[in-house]
């Protein structure tokens, strides 16, 4: 059965499926070539868990969703103050390639190739006679870090690497620029053919989203545990991505999406959600500023139906779950006859209880959502207490209320004890809008059941309806 979230999934994908407008990279042959049809889409959460949908299996190279994991490898390596010395942090409001420094002759910001050129001369010998040993060692470290980031041994694109060589005439205008104003600390040669390497890498959405998992894990990889970078660092690499990641639509990006990101003309987009998530989207047409068309619009869809923009603002996103218990030291109800409450005894450990607490957006309502589903084969009704909830945003009041729908599917029982009428009060209004298809929900609800005949207002009603229940399964058998 598809998962709640895959089927987010694949309705946002399937709304942005039909925009072909824009055009793959054609500078060179490689870029050229590739299927433009092909749409994938990742989200690595919090605890490394992976949902992907599409074409995840197809490899693209990275290019500029490069920039930020090298530029934290110059930070790792010489420090923020020396970097900064180096390359500036302020949006260039300019294209990507564009031959251009700030009144201090430096790269505007990391995130333009002047900028990322920089960075990457940062992870080479500080001498001009640099030879090819020294750049393959430097390539090592930059494949080692992207793969500890992702998750996954990632490997380089030879026929990329010679074609963007072969072509990179630009980008070596920007190279000699910076160094005729005594920028560069190595041979600028040696630093273009870093960069071109570290483009030609190629990766997958689900390596994009395990990076962006791990940028928003504050450098951790939430599948590997590997540390691969400071706290600092990250939110060093978020800030940047947010203010420059993409290009000279920053500020609108900031508020129709308000997720940090990178675009890359290979066709993907690493987007974070700080402290929750990572996303990978692939899909190879290009619009004028060099970010893919349809992966733009599956970043926009996800920050307003999944409400995942980073100024959503929660407390306790992330403690959800309060505690957990079953029934075992709660006494049966005397309303039950003597037959009926031995009966019931017997099953007190067959009812689980989640009290939840904090405020409840997708990450949370996504975790609740599994770990309740995973729990399964351990009881047979639930009961989920939200008396503790404050916000519960549009798209975890889904989730929450399809738990019932869920666990129905297998013969189990949800009931929700909700005596704020957090969700009772939505739920009427949504009995009202159902009537009135211009009203419907940010996410589609298509399958969801809007009548909700297991929502309690006390923790009592809702012992007494799951062992009711019980007892109906008993009498049944
Ligand atoms: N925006 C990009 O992805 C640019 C990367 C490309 N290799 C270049 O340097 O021009």
């Amino acid at each position: 059965m598809e998962s709640l979230v895959d089927g987010y999934l694949r309705h946002i994908m399937d709304n942005v499926r039909p925009d072909r407008s824009g055009h793959v990279a054609d500078y060179i042959p490689e870029l050229a070539r590739v299927d433009p049809e092909g749409y994938a889409l990742s989200l690595c959460v919090h605890d490394g868990h992976t949902y992907s949908l599409g074409d995840s299996a197809t490899s693209f190279t990275i290019q500029s969703v490069s920039k930020p994991l090298t530029y934290a490898m110059a930070l790792h390596r010489h420090g923020p103050e020396a970097v900064d010395a180096k390359i500036g942090v302020e949006p260039s409001g300019e294209a990507f390639n564009e031959i251009s420094v700030d009144d201090r002759r430096r790269p505007k910001n990391p995130m333009i190739n002047a900028g990322a050129i920089f960075a990457a001369s940062m992870l080479l010998p500080s001498r001009r006679d640099v030879d090819e040993a020294d750049i393959d060692a430097a390539f090592t470290q930059i494949l080692e870090f992207y793969s500890g980031c992702a998750g996954r041994r990632l490997e380089m694109d030879a026929d990329v690497y010679a074609s963007e060589k072969a072509t990179g005439s630009r980008n070596r205008a920007i190279a000699y620029m910076l160094d005729s104003f005594g920028a560069l600390e190595t041979s600028p040669d040696a630093a273009l053919d870093l960069y071109f390497r570290q483009c030609s890498i190629r990766v997958t959405t689900e390596d994009l989203a395990g990076i962006g998992a791990t940028i928003a894990n504050g450098g951790e990889n939430p599948r590997t545990g590997r540390v691969m970078f400071s706290h600092e660092i990250a939110q060093r690499v978020l800030s940047v991505m947010t203010t420059c990641g993409m290009y000279d639509g920053a500020g609108d990006w900031v508020t129709s999406v308000g997720l940090p990101a990178k675009s890359g003309v290979g066709g993907g987009i690493l987007a974070v959600l700080p402290g929750q998530l990572g996303i990978g989207v692939y899909s190879p047409r290009l619009d004028e500023h060099g970010n893919s068309v349809r992966g733009v619009e599956t970043c926009e869809h996800l920050s307003r139906d999944l409400g995942l923009h980073m100024f959503n603002v929660t407390r306790e996103s992330r403690v959800t779950i309060r505690s957990v218990y079953d029934l075992t030291d709660i006494p049966v109800s005397d309303d039950w006859t003597d037959r009926e409450r031995s009966y019931l005894r017997t099953c007190r450990d067959k009812v689980r209880v989640y009290e939840l607490q904090g405020d409840l957006t997708f990450a949370g309502a996504e975790s609740v959502h599994r770990r309740l589903l995973s729990d399964m084969d351990d009881y047979a009704a639930v009961i989920v207490e939200i008396s503790r909830l404050g916000v519960v945003d549009a798209v975890a009041r889904t989730m929450v209320l399809s738990i019932k729908r869920a666990l129905s599917d297998t013969g189990r029982r949800a009931a929700l004890v909700d005596p704020d009428g957090l969700v009772r009060a939505w739920v009427e209004r949504q009995r009202e809008a159902w009537t009135n298809p211009k009203d419907s929900a940010p996410v589609d609800l298509k399958g969801f059941d809007p009548a909700l005949p297991h929502v309690h207002a006390t923790m009592e009603e809702a012992i007494l309806d799951v062992e009711t229940f019980l007892l109906k399964d008993a009498y049944d058998e």
